[in-house]
Formats: C-alpha cells, structure tokens, sequence
C-alpha cells in the first residue's frame, strides 16, 4: 500500500493556488442580478453576459497568482488564457450549480441558461458535465487545483514553449493525485476520474463555439472582454 504524503512545499503550493481561488469570485451585486425578475431571453442573455465578463476578469486574476505563470512568455500567457477561458468558466459554472449556491440561485441560474437562445442540442450536453462534476463533491483544493490544471494545459493553440507550461502543470497534478488519494481512500479511481472531466471539458469547447456563432447569427452582441477572449467580432 503506497504512503501517500503531502510535502510542505506541495502543501504551500495548494495554499497559494485554493488562497487565490476563493479571494477571486463574481461580486456578490454581479451575481445577486440573477434574482432580478426580468426573464426575457434578450434580459437572460444580457444577465449572462455580464456574468461572463466578470468572470472572466475573475479568472484573470486568479491566473496570474498561479507561480510561475507570469514568468512564462508573455504571448504564451495570452494563449494558455484565452484557450482555456470557456472551460475554466465551465468548471467554475459547474461547481457553482453544484454547491447549490444560497436561496434558490441554482434554479433561476438554471432557468437563465435554459432560456438566453442556446439551442437544445448544446443544453444536454451542457447540464450533463454539470451533473457529473456535482456527482465528484469536489473539496475547494481540489476546484482551486483542477482550475489551475486546466489553465496550464500546454497543448492549447499557438503556445510556443509548451515545455515551460507543462514544467508548470505537473506539480499540480502532482498534489492533486496526492490529495485524491487522501481525500477519498475508498476510491482509488478518483484522480482519473477528475482528469476524465478535464476531456469532457474540452468536448464543451466545440459546442461553445457553436452557441456563440449562433448567438451572432440573431445578432447579440458581446463585451468587448470577451470578444477579445473569445475572438469574435
Ligand atoms: C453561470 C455563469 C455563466 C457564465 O457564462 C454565460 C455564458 C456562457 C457559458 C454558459 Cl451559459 C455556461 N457555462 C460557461 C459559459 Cl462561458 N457562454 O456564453 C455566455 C454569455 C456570454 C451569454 C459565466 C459565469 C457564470 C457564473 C460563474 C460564477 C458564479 C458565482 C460564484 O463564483 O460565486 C456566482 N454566480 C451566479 C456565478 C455565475
């Protein structure tokens, strides 16, 4: 039976990233506009919409306090983001639907999402990653460090040095595997279930792209935030 033990520097290192994870959230005022009783799909879009753009400042913030993350190339920083952008956000999103966040949010978040013009055929999709990452019961170390994992992934497009990312994401890995096995003794499978997320995530990227291209197609406009992180218009 292998001694699994969490190092002090592995352990200063989670303490960085989950300190950074939960000093970075949507403001409270952002988020409690859900609860605002407009529900056209035009006023859910817009509701969104801002959502996204503040989390996308959000995790902006949390990923520069990643060590060693503004050490990196300054264009490879730009792609480790915006490749990751819309599957951080989809974690993030998922774990706040999953932490059935206070006083009913989950429901109307729901009922937004369900009705802002994404097509039936991305929500299935959508609501089941939702579901499976409720399933895992996430510890905030484990969001905090699967956040970060999926931020330093270095096979996203145009990342030049992919060596000094990965340099990055393997200590990460490497205490979350530590941390699973500690956390949950009676699954030995759990890490390669957390990392089998990580695939599905990037299945969402697909879909996303779809829901954007169909947004424009009836003419809903973006931030200029995430026009940028998301190369439209
Ligand atoms: C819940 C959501 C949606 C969102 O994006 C909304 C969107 C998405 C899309 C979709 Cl629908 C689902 N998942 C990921 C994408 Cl990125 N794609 O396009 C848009 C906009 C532009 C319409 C962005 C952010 C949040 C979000 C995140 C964190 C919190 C939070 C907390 O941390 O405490 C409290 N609340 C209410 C949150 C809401």
């Amino acid at each position: 039976k292998e001694k699994v033990e969490i190092t002090k520097a592995q352990r200063a290192l989670m303490k960085v990233i989950v300190d950074a994870y939960n000093r970075h959230k949507i403001p409270q005022d952002v988020a409690k506009k859900l609860l605002q009783d407009q529900y056209s799909a035009e006023e859910n879009f817009l509701l969104l919409t801002e959502m996204a753009t503040s989390q996308v400042q959000v995790l902006v913030e949390f990923t520069k306090n990643i060590p060693g993350f503004l050490s990196l190339n300054h264009e490879d920083q730009i792609a480790l983001l915006k490749g990751s952008a819309v599957e951080a956000m989809f974690l993030r999103s998922a774990q706040v639907f999953s932490q059935k966040m206070p006083n009913g949010h989950t429901e109307v978040l729901e009922e937004r999402i369900r009705k802002s013009g994404i097509s039936e055929e991305f929500m299935t999709p959508m609501f089941n990653f939702y579901k499976s990452i409720g399933e895992l019961h996430m510890i905030e170390e484990e969001q905090a460090l699967l956040t970060a994992i999926t931020i330093l992934t270095p096979d996203r497009p145009f990342v030049k040095d992919q060596q000094a990312v990965e340099r990055l994401q393997e200590p990460m890995l490497e205490v979350l595997r530590k941390l699973c096995v500690l956390q949950h003794p009676q699954e030995p499978q759990y890490f390669a279930r957390l990392l089998g997320r990580l695939t599905e995530l990037r299945t969402l990227n697909h879909y996303h792209a779809e829901m954007l291209t169909s947004w424009r197609m009836n003419d809903h406009k973006f931030t200029p935030l995430l026009c940028e992180i998301w190369d439209v218009q």
